[in-house]
C-alpha cells in the first residue's frame, strides 16, 4: 500500500476515469457509500446523524453518505457550510440526489448560524465531518474555523470523511493546529501523508481506514515510494506446512548480556521464541548464564568469557570460539544488555566482521560502531539496525535533535549508503531499505516508552528474519508492525503506565492473528479492531 500526495491522488482519479473507465462521480458514489457503511458498523447505536458538508467534493462524499444513511431509516440532518449553489460537477449531482431523500439539507452562511448549531450537534449520536478534504489550503477560513471551535466543545463522536477538515493532506507532522476534532477517519484508495504521519484522532486507537472505491491497485502510483509496515503482515498469512520441523524456522543466536545484565537478552530471546523462531540460543556472560537459562526452559544458552570487570572479552571471537558459537545459527541478534565497557566494542566489531550471517544490531551493538559507521555494510549480508534517535545520533555523530528534525531523509540516506535495513524508532517508526523505499509504522503507544521495549523488538525482528530469510524487507516491516500492535492490544487491558515490555510478548498471539483488512475490504492503518469487528479505545469499551 503506497502513500500518495493529494496531487497524486487527483492524477490517479483522472487515470481511473481514462484508463479504467470509472468516472469521478462513480468514485464519489463509492466513497459516500463506504462512509455510510463504516458509520453504521462502527457507530452501531447511532440513530441521529448530522452530516456536516462543504461545497467541494469532500462535501459531495457527505451528500452521498447522507442519502445512504437516510435510506436505512436513521434520522439524518445535512448541514451545508456555505452556499450549496457553489457545488459543482459530481458534488452538485450528489446534492441534487439528496433532494429526493429523507435527509434534507440546510445551509449555514454566518458564524452566528454556525454557533446556533450547538444543540443540534449535542443531541446527535454521530457527526460526519465532510467539510474539507484534500482540497483544503491553509489557513482555515472563518466559517469552518467557527465550526471547528464548536466541535471542540461538543462531545458527540466525529467521523471524518477523508481527513479531519482543516488537516493538510500532505502534512507530515504529528498534529495540526487548524484541524477539526476526530474520533475516526475513513479515507479512500490510498493513505496520504497525513494519514501515516499524523495523530488524527483524539484517542490513541481511533481508527483510520482506507476504503477501496473502484481504482485498480495498478494505477496507484507514487513518486516517493513510501509505504506502510502493516501491508507486510500478509507474510504472516502463509500457513505452516503440517509436517513442519524446527529446522524450517531458523536458529536465532542472541549475543548480549554482560555480567549483571540478564534481563535484556532474556527478553529478546523469549520474544524470538514467541514470534516463531525454531530455536533460540542466548550467548551471555558466564556469570549470568544460569539466570538467563532459568527464565525460559525452551531457551538454550552459551557462556561468553568475561574480561576483568565483567565486560565481555575479545577471546569470545577467536576462530575456535566462533566456530562453536555459530554452528547451525541462521540469524544473529547482537546488542541486548551488552554494555560498552572494556573490550566489548572491539568484540562486537570483530563478530560483525567475521561472519556473513543475517544480523540484527541493537543498543550497545550499535554503540560499538560509534565513529565507525563505515564498518556497517549490508551489501554482502542481511543487516538490520534498530536504533532509537539517540543511538542514530551517536552513529551519525550529530545531535538527537538533528536526527528528529529530518528523520525520513536521514533514515533513507543511511540505509541506501550502507545498503542495510534501518529501523529508526520513535513516533511513527521508519523502516528504510537499501533500495530507498521507506515504510512508516502506525502501531505502538506511549506505554512502550519503558526499558525492555527495544530488546523485545530485536527478538521479534530476528525471529522474522529466521522464518522469512528471502523476504527481508517484509519481515522487518512486519516485525515492527507486530511489536507495536502487540503493545496496543496489551495496553487496552492495562494502563499505559503499568505496561511492561514483557506484556507485549503475551499479546503476540493476538497480534499474529490480527488482519489489517476488515470484512468490508477496508484496510485499517490505525486503530485496533476487536469484538465483532469494531474497535475499542482506551478507557471506553466502544465509542458507539
Ligand atoms: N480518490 C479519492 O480519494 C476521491 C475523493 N473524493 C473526495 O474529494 C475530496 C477532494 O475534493 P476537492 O473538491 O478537491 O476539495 P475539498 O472538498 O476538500 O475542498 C474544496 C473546497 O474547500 C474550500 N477551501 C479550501 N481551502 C479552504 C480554507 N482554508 N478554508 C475554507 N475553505 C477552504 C474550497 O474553496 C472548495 O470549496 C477528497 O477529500 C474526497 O473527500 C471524491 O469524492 C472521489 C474520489
Ligand atoms: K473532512
Amino acid at each position: 500500500m503506497q502513500m500518495v500526495t493529494a496531487a497524486e491522488m487527483a492524477a490517479i482519479d483522472t487515470a481511473t476515469a481514462e484508463q479504467a473507465g470509472v468516472p469521478f462521480a462513480e468514485l464519489m458514489e463509492h466513497a459516500g457509500a463506504a462512509v455510510a457503511r463504516f458509520a453504521q458498523r462502527q457507530f452501531r447505536r447511532a440513530r441521529r446523524v448530522v452530516v456536516l458538508c462543504g461545497t467541494g467534493n469532500n462535501g459531495g462524499d457527505g451528500f452521498v453518505a447522507a442519502r445512504h444513511l437516510a435510506r436505512t431509516g436513521l434520522s439524518v440532518d445535512v448541514i451545508v457550510l456555505g452556499d450549496p449553489a457553489k457545488a459543482q460537477g459530481a458534488a452538485a449531482e450528489a446534492y441534487k440526489a439528496l433532494q429526493t431523500s429523507r435527509a434534507l439539507p440546510f445551509a449555514v452562511g454566518s458564524v452566528e448560524q454556525v454557533r446556533g448549531l450547538r444543540t443540534k450537534l449535542e443531541d446527535a449520536d454521530l457527526l460526519i465531518d465532510a467539510v474539507l478534504g484534500t482540497g483544503f489550503k491553509p489557513p482555515l477560513r472563518e466559517l469552518p474555523a467557527a465550526l471547528r471551535d464548536l466541535l471542540r466543545e461538543v462531545r458527540t463522536p466525529v467521523l471524518s470523511v477523508d481527513l479531519p477538515s482543516g488537516w493538510d493532506a500532505d502534512l507530515r507532522e504529528q498534529s495540526s493546529p487548524d484541524a477539526f476534532r476526530s474520533d475516526a477517519v475513513i479515507t479512500f484508495t490510498a493513505p496520504k501523508p497525513a494519514h501515516l504521519f499524523g495523530h488524527l484522532t483524539t484517542g490513541h486507537f481511533g481508527p483510520v481506514v482506507v476504503a477501496p472505491i473502484g481504482t485498480p491497485e495498478s494505477l496507484v502510483r507514487s513518486e516517493e515510494r513510501l509505504t506502510w509496515t502493516g501491508a507486510s503482515t500478509k507474510l504472516l498469512e502463509t500457513p505452516r506446512p503440517m509436517d513442519s520441523n524446527k529446522g524450517m524456522y531458523g536458529h536465532v543466536l542472541v549475543v548480549g548480556g554482560a555480567a549483571g545484565k540478564p534481563g535484556a537478552p532474556s527478553m529478546s530471546s523469549l520474544a524470538a521464541l514467541r514470534t516463531g523462531a525454531g530455536l533460540v540460543t542466548a550467548a551471555v556472560a558466564r556469570s549470568i548464564q544460569q539466570t538467563v537459562a532459568l527464565t525460559t526452559p525452551e531457551l538454550m544458552t552459551a557462556a561468553l568469557d568475561e574480561a576483568e570487570g565483567g565486560a565481555l572479552a575479545l577471546s569470545n571471537v577467536s576462530p575456535e570460539r566462533l566456530e562453536t558459537l555459530l554452528k547451525k545459527i541462521s540469524v544473529l541478534a547482537v546488542g541486548p544488555g551488552l554494555g560498552t565497557e572494556g573490550e566489548t566494542p572491539a568484540m562486537v566489531q570483530r563478530l560483525v566482521a567475521e561472519t556473513t550471517l543475517p544480523l540484527v544490531l541493537d543498543a550497545d551493538g550499535l554503540n560499538a560502531f560509534k565513529g565507525k559507521a563505515e564498518l556497517l555494510d549490508g551489501s554482502k549480508r542481511t543487516l538490520v539496525l534498530t536504533p532509537h534517535p539517540g543511538e542514530m545520533a551517536t552513529l551519525l555523530g550529530v545531535s538527537t535533535k538533528q536526527v528528529q528534525a529530518d528523520r525520513l531523509n536521514l533514515a533513507r540516506k543511511f540505509a541506501t549508503e550502507h545498503q542495510l535495513h534501518l529501523v529508526l524508532k520513535g513516533w511513527r517508526t521508519l523502516v528504510a531499505h537499501p533500495d530507498g523505499r521507506v515504510a512508516v509504522n502506525t502501531t505502538g503507544n506511549p506505554g512502550m516508552a519503558k526499558g525492555g521495549s527495544g530488546d523485545i523488538l530485536t527478538g521479534i525482528v530476528a525471529a522474522m528474519l529466521a522464518q522469512f530469510p528471502h523476504e527481508v524487507a517484509g519481515a522487518v516491516e512486519a516485525a515492527v508492525y507486530l511489536h507495536g500492535l502487540a503493545a496496543d492490544l496489551a495496553v487496552q487491558r492495562r494502563d499505559e503506565r503499568t505496561l511492561l515490555a514483557t506484556d507485549t510478548i503475551a499479546h503476540l498471539s493476538d497480534a499474529l492473528r490480527y488482519r489489517v483488512q476488515d470484512e468490508d475490504g477496508a484496510t485499517w492503518i490505525c486503530g485496533v479492531r476487536r469484538r465483532g469487528g469494531r474497535w475499542s479505545a482506551e478507557g471506553r469499551a466502544e465509542l458507539d
